[in-house]
């Protein structure tokens, strides 16, 4: 599914009770199958584009929209995963992934086979009866990304979800993240403050700097497509044309404006 965004603007009310600005004329098409890495300074607004197109708060000005559809509140063909995990200590890995069926009525036979199929996604098949205080950091993350996908949503919405991982894990995570689109075809919008992982995992790159937060690069990328065709492992990153890709990124990001 397409996702459109027109001049989107968020603001906030400020404690002098003024307005405060976060985003200003924000326009984004993204097509299908797209993994859109999202980057920007601590503050420009990144997460509250991700929530505005998550339909969490309402655009101040603008429309989002999914396919003919404007997007008016949270909704099934949109998942989101954010940076805590936030699963129910209570439940094991599979009830966490099948909770939101639940809550739409779904039995729990079918429940369970689609929360099972969902961790088999993320490399969990067999974990399901685990309770969520033997996973591992990475593990309970995978368990959030299979809850996101359990509903098959057109577009997975990711708020810095590798960000409270280790270094190591956080490499293993990137190419199961990009396994995953891969093998969905999910529309990613996927925010970072990784450049390496902005990089290694986008179709195309996004930086937002200012305030309000605009766009001031758009490009396509390709590394990760190159991985994936290399196996993984991260090898791409150690190349010259990477390096060189990150220098002028990072230069992007300090100054708001392209070199
Ligand atoms: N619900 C809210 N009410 C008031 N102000 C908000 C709200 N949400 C965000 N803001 C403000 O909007 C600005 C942008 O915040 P946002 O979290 O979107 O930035 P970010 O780029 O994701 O930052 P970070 O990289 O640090 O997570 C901040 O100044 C923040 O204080």
């Amino acid at each position: 599914m397409k996702l459109t965004i027109f001049r989107l603007g968020v603001s906030f009310p400020a404690p002098d009770g003024g307005q405060n600005k976060v985003l200003d004329d924000i326009g984004l098409s993204v097509a299908p199958g797209e993994f859109v890495a999202l980057l920007g300074a601590s503050g420009c607004g990144k997460s509250t584009l991700l929530n505005a197109v998550a339909g969490f708060h309402p655009p101040t000005s603008g429309e989002i929209w999914v396919d003919r559809r404007r997007i008016e509140g949270p909704g099934r063909d949109r998942g989101v995963v954010l940076q805590t995990d936030a699963l129910f200590p209570w439940l094991n890995a599979r009830r966490n992934v099948g909770f939101g069926l639940r809550l739409r009525g779904v039995g729990t036979a079918e429940r369970d086979a689609r929360a099972e199929e969902a961790l088999r996604l993320v490399g969990l098949e067999g974990k399901g009866d685990h309770a969520v205080w033997q996973l591992s950091g990475g593990q309970r993350q995978r368990v959030s990304l299979a809850r996101a996908l359990v509903a098959d949503p057109d577009i997975l919405l990711m708020d810095e979800p590798l960000g409270a991982l280790d270094a190591l894990t956080r490499e293993q995570m990137q190419d199961l993240v990009l396994g995953v689109w891969q093998r969905t075809r999910k529309t990613i919008l996927f925010v970072t403050h990784g450049l390496d992982e902005a990089l290694y995992l986008g179709t195309r790159i996004v930086v937002l700097a200012g305030r309000p937060g605009r766009i001031v690069l758009d490009e396509p990328a390709a590394f990760g497509r190159a991985a994936l065709a290399d196996g993984g492992g991260g090898r791409i990153k150690s190349t010259p044309e990477f390096a060189a890709a990150r220098e002028r990124l990072r230069e992007v990001i300090f100054t708001g404006a392209e070199p």
